[in-house]
């Protein structure tokens, strides 16, 4: 039984937080890190560890909520063996989002995107020979032909399409049961930012949207590493009819104000959400989706408010 550890790579530097003072030295330090093997070896001997089992990481549950364990030192032992004797199980990350804090999902998040994306890298395209990772983890080597292979994130658009009072949200069929999220795709080759999402609101919804505008992004590792670029959108006055592309998509609807406001406002684990007599969920806090609708809620109640 083969265990992985995650290096938490921001955390692994906390006796270096004390020392250096300003990010601009942290960012050179963990530059560093990536490219000095022996500089990394040194800092891992003081380096914190998220523990993986087949990319699942290891969790602690209290309450309702999941902590996340950081180790100093590893053995090599059974999994049921560290799961006893770490009062914790190896949980898959897709499941444990709703109960993570977001401070630790970013490392749990670039932590599994890392395994994963070695695991998936250990041969050389061109040559066929075995690749070797470097200490730090940021890149793959091929010793016969010196081709460095990098970890790649693909970037995705998603988009909360507005007509003025309502937003439209969607589900597919892999959604946890009663989850609606914004339209999201991935980039096409050559593509830029804006021509991706007018093209998957078109493909998915059947609608042109227009006055877009960026919002935030975020790095998202399921099912592979992906940038999540977040915007809003407008679609073009009374085009409001949907249609939608069951290829992709289960269902899709406008959804009101009030209904938006109340599933925000909505209690209780996601379990007990979900067995409500007609759930409607949004996406969970640590995804981007959610925050984009949490910003459409704020900017409907400023429109709202008396000038
Ligand atoms: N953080 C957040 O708030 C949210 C994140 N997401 C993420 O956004 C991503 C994209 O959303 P989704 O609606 O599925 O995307 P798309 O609408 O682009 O549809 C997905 C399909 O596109 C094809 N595809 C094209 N390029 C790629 C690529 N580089 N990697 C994988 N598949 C590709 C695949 O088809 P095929 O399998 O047939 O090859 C896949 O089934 C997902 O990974 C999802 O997890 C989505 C919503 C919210
Ligand atoms: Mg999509």
């Amino acid at each position: 039984m083969s265990l992985y550890c995650g290096i938490a790579y921001r955390r692994k530097i906390s006796q270096g937080y004390r020392l250096l003072s300003t990010y601009v030295t942290k960012a050179r330090y963990l530059f560093e890190l990536k490219e000095d093997d022996g500089a990394c070896k040194k800092a891992q001997q003081a380096g914190a560890f998220y523990l993986f089992h087949s990319l699942a990481p290891l969790l602690q549950t209290a309450e309702h909520r999941y902590l996340v364990p950081r180790f100093s030192l590893l053995a090599s032992l059974p999994k049921s063996e560290v799961e006893t004797e770490l009062q914790g199980s190896f949980i898959e990350l897709r499941k444990a989002i709703f109960q993570l804090n977001s401070m630790d999902s970013s490392l749990l998040f670039t932590a599994q995107a890392l395994l994963r994306w070695h695991d998936g890298h250990q041969f050389c395209s061109k040559s066929g020979q075995p690749t070797r990772k470097n200490i730090a983890g940021s890149k793959r080597v091929c010793p016969s032909n010196n081709i460095i292979y990098y970890p790649q994130m693909a970037p995705v658009v998603i988009t909360l399409v507005s007509d003025g009072t309502r937003c439209l949200l969607a589900r597919q069929s892999s959604f946890p049961k009663g989850m609606y999220s914004a339209l999201a795709g991935f980039c096409d080759i050559g593509e830029n930012m804006e021509e991706a999402v007018r093209r998957e609101v078109a493909e998915e919804v059947g609608l042109e949207v227009e006055n877009m505008q960026f919002s935030a992004s975020q790095h998202w590792p399921f099912p592979n590493s992906s940038l999540m670029i977040a915007c809003h959108a407008t679609v073009k006055p009374g085009q409001t009819e949907i249609q939608v592309n069951l290829r992709e998509l289960e269902a899709a609807a406008w959804f009101s104000y009030d209904e938006i406001a109340t599933a925000l406002r909505k209690k209780g684990t996601y379990i007990q959400q979900q067995n409500e007599a007609f759930p409607f969920l949004l996406p969970p806090k640590l995804a981007i989706a959610h925050q984009l609708i949490q910003e459409w809620v704020e900017k409907q109640t400023c429109a709202s408010l008396p000038a």
